[in-house]
């Protein structure tokens, strides 16, 4: 079984319609890419699948457990990167925060173990974003854009755990505005008038939309 299947999903936002029959499956371990225009729908469809958003039509069958990276980081304030951990550490039943501290090594936030979350810069608190989202081992991680305001090491730090997982059997999809990562994916679907489909490679394929933290620091 795949880890997950999408079938015939639509969705609009008031009679205006976002997705439109988007149809596709993952396979284990594979890096699955998704780029598409500001406004293509990328976010929506991702939300969708991750349980936040309702489809209007369409199913998607899951064949194992699941992490979600969101865009829009929904972190508390108040808590401590470390606090956060352990909240969800709880909500995911996982025995201890091994992975979770690994992770936060090898993306170099350790120092910020006990800054209030309020405190951290935009990047460090996608890094604990991403951290949320891949701590507890997942089958199928969804994100989108994970790595924005990562410096160009962060970048590559992100990219070596994300290859990492592939090889592990986990299957990663990843929305992507940047032109580097197009190779790193084994496939890569463009989302364009409420569809998936292949794209043609061309310079304007990636709408010419670029972090400037990841690019101009390398
Ligand atoms: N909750 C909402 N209510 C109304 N319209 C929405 C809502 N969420 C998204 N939209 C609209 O749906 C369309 C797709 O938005 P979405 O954020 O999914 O695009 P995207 O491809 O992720 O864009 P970007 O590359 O800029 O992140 C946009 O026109 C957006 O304004």
């Amino acid at each position: 079984m795949n880890p997950l299947r999408v079938v015939d999903l639509h969705k609009a936002f008031r009679g205006r319609p976002v997705l439109t029959g988007v149809e596709f499956e993952l396979r284990t371990g594979e890096l699955f890419g998704i780029i598409g225009e500001n406004g293509a729908g990328k976010s929506t469809l991702l939300r969708i699948l991750a349980g936040e958003l309702a489809a209007d039509r369409g199913d998607i069958i899951y064949g194992g457990t699941l992490g979600y990276c969101p865009q829009k980081i929904v972190l508390n304030d108040e808590l401590t990167v470390e606090q956060h951990l352990r909240f969800f550490q709880r909500a995911y039943r996982r025995p201890g925060l091994l992975r979770a501290h690994e992770l936060v090594e090898r993306l170099g936030f350790d120092q910020h173990r006990g800054t209030r979350a309020g405190l951290l810069s935009g990047g460090t608190r996608q890094k604990l974003n991403l951290v949320i989202a891949l701590m507890h081992d997942p089958d199928v991680v969804l994100m989108d854009e994970p790595y924005q305001g990562f410096d160009w090491d962060n970048y590559l730090n992100f990219w070596s755990i994300a290859e990492e997982l592939r090889d592990q059997g986990r299957t990663v999809l990843i929305i992507s505005h940047i032109a580097h990562d197009i190779d790193r994916f084994d496939r890569l679907r463009r989302l364009r008038n409420g569809q998936l489909a292949e794209p043609a490679i061309t310079e304007s394929t990636l709408n010419g939309t670029v972090p400037a933290t990841v690019v101009t620091a390398g």
